[in-house]
């Protein structure tokens, strides 16, 4: 019978004096938080005394004190470092700080994860490290490189490495005679760790248990409401009669710190009303401000039970409420593409500053897994019995958000921070070897976890992008005890998206310091040989999502230069360059700068006109912007500039590449495709002329290649213009941010 609080049999780590470790890491979706915590199990089973944590919380003091301290962050933006380590390299980077050698009595090794197709490969990993040796740390192990695009991904750098690692610290840092490793197939205790609630507790919300999960917002706070009112009456014998609305109104907002009070009472009428579902028709330019309304299909019929909207306490969140959701592509073509728009209430301070400034803005989502994915975990792992008593978290990953003035069931975290949908770690199925008693399953765990066994670990996680859910349903012998499910699962993390519209459009429902965000999600599907159709967390959530449901988001500013910041910034021309969604940015900026902005020449990318050339009849309400379309899926357009008996505009354009270059393959240009790149050579001259006139240039959409050969693109453009008389030149003129303002966006 496996334990199900999961806390019997554990070995310790032995405290040995002044041997500790610290694993500080930088993570954007968690890819290097996992590492650092596998090699805070590794230290663990070599007796050091171990901490890990994000970068962030650490101050270079802090640091100092451990005897050994392993970095892992990965790189994110365009050679950036992850958000959870700015404030620690911050510091790191003061200048009063060169030539002091102050950590010199710093020990440190480094592992960085990146993705080759970026041109600044695994810099956050590299910058790090070099500021650390020039304030006088010490590596004691060699740096590690992973690469999301080697065949076995970050593994195939970061296994052989990690061995190595394990090897060394044996090596160099002796355990005493009287210790030995912990072996890897002994349980260690949990890093964090939840119980049943004393039963004081677990009385107060019985009400909640009782309630059905997919309840509304509103149901759940009267309930909550309730339960507290109880408490209290209990307590002090004072028993208030409110309206129930207005109570677990007022709760709602009083339990959120970002959303002011006055500003939600002047708003209650709005939260009570329902979202207006007609447009008043006589509103002047109805049809010109809200054109794409007209042209989509109607909303999706809601599926699935819907996860309840308990709103999460997300630190700088704000609230919002979906009012629009549409499918923006025809229901036969193969990317299903989503146009959103959410209400959110910022408050006075941020809605100044939105309207004062530009709208270059992202917005995080949290998605929540549904009810019957959750029922299903429950039932395989056989929790029914807890699924609904109350817990008590007695220790929590930090991005874990829970409702401190609640004590949350199990259910509750299966619901909204735990992700079981994720494709499983190799951490993950070691873990379960622990938690199955069928002799085959174990044998089949561990094979799939061993050294050398790699490949047929990712034949069965990542290829497939198999979920933890199935792989459990392929495992029934294992029973993982409740109480280690802070430690086996990953936490559901925020979304980011570029939000796709801005200017008036964005603020002008600005009497309530609410603004109208809209979002273009393209979602993301998969087929893989598994036969059910893969889909990512939030692309799930966002799929079934009901108009009128309630979440709490986080805004914050995109990365890169302030584009929009004034008269003379709205009036400089402007080359933006898009493929798919990557338009959303790109028109939130287009809507700022305003009809009367300088001249704007967009190229655009999709697969077909017909189908995902989005925003396409707005355009042509700005009179300085110019578009250039590719549709890389329908037949190249024939250029009224050629004649049948001429040779096609591609080979045109080949030939006079030809003659700038003088060899054909000095170019990197396909004659037979019709993507972004391609257009802009073949409208080089209009890009030289905006050239000349010290342009923004913007470039979003894909990641990898695309950016890679727009790049190149232009260099040919700069060229073939005669902005510049050769490539080298063409180079060196990309590269002075006296001649042009970049920003990218890619993902
Ligand atoms: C938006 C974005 C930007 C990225 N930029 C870079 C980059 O400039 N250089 C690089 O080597 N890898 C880059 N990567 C790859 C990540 O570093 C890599 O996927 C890593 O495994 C992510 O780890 P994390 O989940 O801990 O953040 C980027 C990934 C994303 C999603």
């Amino acid at each position: 019978m496996v334990d199900q609080g999961g806390s019997g049999g554990l070995v310790r780590p032995a405290e040995v004096e002044g041997r500790s470790m610290v694993v500080l890491y930088g993570s954007e979706t968690g890819t290097a938080e996992d590492i650092a915590v596998e090699l805070g199990r590794v230290a663990e089973r070599l007796h050091f005394q171990t901490t890990v944590d994000e970068m962030d919380t650490f101050k270079l003091a802090d640091v100092l004190r451990a005897s050994l301290v392993i970095f892992v962050t990965s790189t994110t933006g365009q050679g950036e470092m992850p958000k959870n380590t700015l404030k620690f390299w911050k510091n790191l980077r003061r200048e009063k700080l060169n030539n002091t050698n102050c950590l010199r009595s710093l020990r440190f090794a480094i592992f960085g994860l990146g993705d080759s197709s970026y041109q600044k490969f695994n810099w956050a990993g590299r910058k790090l490290r070099a500021r650390l040796l020039q304030l006088g740390a010490t590596e004691f192990f060699r740096p590690g490189e992973g690469d999301e695009r080697h065949e076995n991904g970050i593994d195939s750098i970061y296994l052989p490495w990690h061995q190595e690692l394990k090897a060394t610290l044996l090596a160099d840092y002796p355990l005493p005679e009287s210790l030995s490793p912990i072996p890897d197939d002994v349980l260690l205790p949990p890093k964090y760790s939840l119980e049943l609630a004393p039963t004081m507790q677990r009385e107060l919300p019985t009400r909640l248990k009782a309630s059905d999960m997919a309840r509304s917002l509103h149901d759940d706070d009267e309930s909550r409401f309730l339960g507290s009112r109880n408490k209290s009456a209990a307590l002090s014998h004072v028993d208030h009669a409110p309206t129930q609305a207005d109570r677990a109104y007022e709760h709602w907002i009083r339990h959120k710190a970002s959303f002011p009070a006055d500003i939600a009472r002047r708003d209650a009428a709005f939260e009570r009303d329902e979202p207006q579902r007609y447009d008043v028709l006589d509103r002047d330019n109805i049809l010109k401000d809200d054109p794409e309304k007209y042209l989509l299909q109607p909303q999706p019929a809601c599926l699935m039970e819907s996860p309840p909207d308990y709103p999460l306490p997300i630190p700088e969140g704000h609230f919002a409420r979906l009012v629009r959701h549409d499918r923006v592509t025809p229901a036969d073509h193969w990317q299903d593409v989503r146009h959103l728009r959410l209400q959110v209430y910022v408050g006075e301070a941020i809605f100044r500053e939105v309207v004062d400034h530009s709208s270059q803005l992202t917005i995080v989502l949290w998605p929540k897994n549904y009810p019957e994915d959750v029922q299903e975990l429950i039932i395989q792992m056989g929790w029914e019995a807890h699924a609904d008593t109350p817990l008590q978290l007695l220790s929590v990953p930090r991005a874990l958000y829970v409702d401190k003035t609640r004590t949350p069931t199990l259910r509750h975290l299966l619901t909204h921070n735990l992700d079981f949908t994720a494709v499983p770690k190799r951490s993950f199925i070691r873990y379960l070897v622990h938690f199955t008693q069928d002799e085959r399953e174990q044998e089949r765990l561990v094979e799939l976890t061993q050294t050398g066994n790699e490949q047929e670990f990712y034949d069965y996680t990542c290829r497939p992008r198999r979920t933890i859910l199935e792989l459990l349903r392929d495992f029934p012998g294992v029973k993982i005890p409740y109480g280690r499910v802070l430690d086996l699962f990953p936490v559901i993390r925020g979304r980011e998206y570029s939000i796709c519209n801005g200017g008036l459009s964005l603020s002008r429902a600005g009497s309530n310091h609410m603004l109208t965000v809209e979002l273009l999600v393209a979602l993301v599907e998969y087929k893989t040989i598994i036969r059910k159709p893969r889909q990512g967390l939030c692309s799930r959530y966002l799929k079934h999502l009901p108009v009128g449901t309630r979440l709490v988001v986080q805004l914050n500013a995109a990365s890169g230069p302030r584009l929009v910041v004034n008269l003379p910034s709205m009036k400089r021309p402007m080359i933006a360059v898009a493929t798919g969604t990557g338009i959303a940015p790109i028109r939130s900026l287009i809507e700022d700068r305003g009809r009367a902005a300088g001249d704007t020449l967009l190229f655009f990318g999709c697969r077909n006109r017909a189908a995902d050339f989005h925003f396409a009849r707005e355009w042509p309400a700005y009179p300085n912007v110019k578009v250039h379309a590719a549709f890389s899926r329908d037949s190249i357009e024939p250029d009224p500039a050629t004649t049948t008996t001429s040779p096609a505009p591609s080979d045109t354009l080949a030939q006079s590449l030809e003659l700038v270059y003088g060899a054909k393959d000095t170019v990197q240009y396909d004659s037979r495709k019709n993507y972004v790149q391609h257009l802009i050579r073949k409208h080089a001259d209009e890009v030289g002329t905006l050239m000349r006139r010290n342009p923004i240039v913007c470039v979003c959409g894909n990641a990898g290649r695309m950016p890679i050969s727009v790049r190149n693109a232009f260099l040919d453009a700069l060229v073939l213009s005669k902005v510049v008389g050769n490539k080298e030149e063409a180079e060196k003129w990309l590269a002075n941010p006296a001649n042009l303002t970049f920003w990218q966006e890619t993902w």
